[in-house]
């Protein structure tokens, strides 16, 4: 019988399996030897003689995000608070740099607008210029709470950014209940208080799974190639491959397409300062290796 894997527990699997029905599962001691079990994983159970549930096997899996680590995410919502804690705008560049590399198209919120709605504005005009769906939210006055839904697109649904921007208020609102544990802001700090949470997908709905996830502030992004890097760049890519060098950084090369984009205003001066930062934050990690 196939089904999803929801939450690992201890080495047991929740999984909702084709029939609506959830089990615990172990999993096959052949299949732990070949391949780990993701949250977001289809698999394929099968009862055993004592009636114990296994997990036979993993299906191939169409996406992996590495951080949560996730299979199979349909929808990737990258949240942010405009304010306290402040929003990183980097942070967020590289967030979005990592969902396209796992080749999901990523969703962007931006909560706590009541903290400051002309800042929160100008950030949604930025991500939206540069392609993505991307929208200003109050759980405070509840602003925007009625375009989340828009977002809410497919089958695996997670949720990500840093600590204390309000996902699991969010994830509670949509799904009406107090499922995830809400934490306070440490008021000295401005950060999240750690709460410590599994990676779970919740059932939303008859056809979603939402998963939030624990919050993180560093990210490593050692695994990208500096050449690979523009094509992560939504807003680059129509200028990709028409610079004069084929190997074209777009840093300081003559006659460069992206740089040219940038002068003409096509792609915005912030977007290609962050690029730019990556690269060299990238090169000085590949040197050091
Ligand atoms: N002013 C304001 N505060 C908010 C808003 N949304 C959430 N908060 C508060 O921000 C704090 C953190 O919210 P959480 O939902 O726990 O944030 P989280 O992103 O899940 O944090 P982690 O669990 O650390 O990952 C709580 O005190 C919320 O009440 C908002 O829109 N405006
Ligand atoms: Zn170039």
């Amino acid at each position: 019988m196939n089904g999803i894997v929801l939450k690992n527990q201890n080495g047991y699997f929740n999984v909702l399996l084709d029939n609506n029905e959830t089990a615990s599962c172990r999993s096959r001691g052949k299949l732990k030897k070949k391949t780990d079990i993701l949250v977001g994983d289809y698999v394929d159970c099968e009862l055993d003689d004592s009636g114990q549930m296994l997990i036979k096997d993993v299906y191939p899996r169409l996406t992996v995000l590495h951080r949560p680590p996730i299979a199979n995410v349909d929808q990737l919502i990258l949240v942010s608070a405009i304010k306290s804690p402040d929003l990183d705008q980097y942070l967020l560049d590289k967030m979005i740099v990592l969902s396209e590399y796992a080749g999901i198209n990523p969703a962007i919120i931006i909560n706590k607008y009541d903290l400051d709605p002309s800042h929160a504005l100008s950030v949604r005009y930025y991500y939206v210029n540069a392609g993505y769906d991307c929208i200003c939210t109050s759980l405070e006055t509840k602003y925007g709470l009625e375009n989340v839904q828009m977002l809410l697109k497919g089958k695996i649904i997670a949720f990500s950014g840093p600590s204390g921007v309000g996902k699991s208020s969010l994830l509670n609102y949509i799904l009406g209940s107090s499922h995830f544990i809400s934490g306070e802001v440490s008021s000295h700090s401005g950060r999240g208080k750690t709460t410590t949470r599994h990676a779970e997908l919740v059932r939303y709905s008859d056809h979603s799974l939402l998963m939030d996830t624990p919050g993180y502030t560093l990210l490593n992004l050692n695994h990208l190639m500096p050449e690979e890097t523009a094509y992560l760049f939504k807003d680059f890519r129509p200028y990709l491959g028409k610079c004069r060098f084929n190997d074209c950084m777009h840093d300081k090369e003559p006659d460069c397409a992206v740089r040219d984009a940038v002068q003409n205003g096509d792609i915005q001066l912030e977007r290609y300062n962050n690029y730019i930062k990556l690269l060299s934050e990238l090169n000085s990690e590949k040197n050091r290796r």
